[in-house]
C-alpha cells in the first residue's frame, strides 16, 4: 500500500494533516529559502514546496508520495518570510499595518519512482487576502515579546495572538496557518489517498 510522507518540520502542518484524518510519516527537510533574481512570489512559493517534497525522495519507497508545502506573504513587490530579528520583525509589522496583504501557501505532492526520482507530481497554490488593523509601536513590541512571531511567515500567527489584528480575511484560514485543508484533501484524493475515517478496510 502506498504511504504518505509530510516533508515538513512545521508542527502546524503536522497538526492540520492529522486533523484531516491522514496517517503519515513526517520528516524535516533543509532547503535554501532564497528567491532567484526576478522570481515572482508565486513562482518562488511553488518552487519551495516542490523542492521540499523532492528533498525527501531518498528516504521514501518507490510508489510512496511526499507532500511539501511553503507559506509566504506578498505585498507590493515584497516577499515576507520569517523574521530574522526584532528589527526585521518591526519592519514587517509596519508593512502589514493598516492594509491588505496576500498569504500564498503552495502544495507539492510528489510520487517516488523506482529510481528514486520524481515519478509524478501535482501542485496547487492557495492565496488568501488578509487585512490588518493599524498597529501601534506598543502592540508591535508586545507581540514580539510573546515569542509567537519567531518561525512564522510574515512574523505572525493568525491562529494565535495575531488573530486580533485581522479585520478581514478572504480565502483559506488553514491556508494562512500553513496547510489549506480543503485543497490538501482534494489533492490527496486525486492520487488515491482517503482520510482514515473513509477507509473501508478499517470498518
Ligand atoms: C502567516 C502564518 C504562518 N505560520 C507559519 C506556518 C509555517 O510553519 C511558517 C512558514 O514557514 P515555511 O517556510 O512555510 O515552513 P516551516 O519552515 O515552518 O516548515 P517546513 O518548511 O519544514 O514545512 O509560518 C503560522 O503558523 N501562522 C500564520 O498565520
Amino acid at each position: 500500500m502506498m504511504a504518505l510522507c509530510l516533508a515538513s518540520g512545521s508542527p502546524r502542518r503536522r497538526e492540520l494533516l492529522t486533523a484531516l484524518g491522514y496517517s503519515f510519516t513526517a520528516i524535516t527537510t533543509a532547503i535554501a529559502e532564497v528567491p532567484a533574481a526576478g522570481e515572482s512570489a508565486l513562482d518562488y512559493v511553488n518552487r519551495l514546496a516542490r523542492e521540499k517534497s523532492e528533498a525527501a525522495i531518498a528516504q521514501q519507497k518507490p510508489g510512496d508520495w511526499i507532500l511539501g508545502s511553503d507559506t509566504l506573504i506578498a505585498l507590493d513587490d515584497k516577499i515576507l518570510e520569517k523574521p530574522n530579528d526584532v528589527e526585521h520583525f518591526c519592519w514587517m509589522m509596519q508593512q502589514l499595518s493598516g492594509r491588505k496583504h496576500w498569504v500564498h501557501t503552495a502544495l507539492a505532492l510528489t510520487e517516488v519512482s523506482a529510481a528514486h526520482d520524481v515519478a509524478a507530481q501535482q501542485q496547487r497554490c492557495v492565496t488568501t487576502e488578509v487585512s490588518f488593523k493599524r498597529l501601534t509601536d506598543a502592540e508591535i513590541m508586545h507581540y514580539w515579546h510573546t515569542g509567537e512571531p519567531q518561525g512564522k511567515a510574515g512574523g505572525y500567527a493568525i491562529q494565535g495572538f495575531a488573530e486580533r489584528f485581522v479585520t478581514r480575511l478572504n480565502g483559506s484560514y488553514s491556508g494562512v496557518i500553513g496547510l489549506p485543508l480543503y485543497e490538501t484533501e482534494q489533492l490527496l484524493r486525486s492520487v488515491g489517498f482517503l482520510p482514515n475515517w473513509e477507509r473501508v478496510d478499517e470498518c
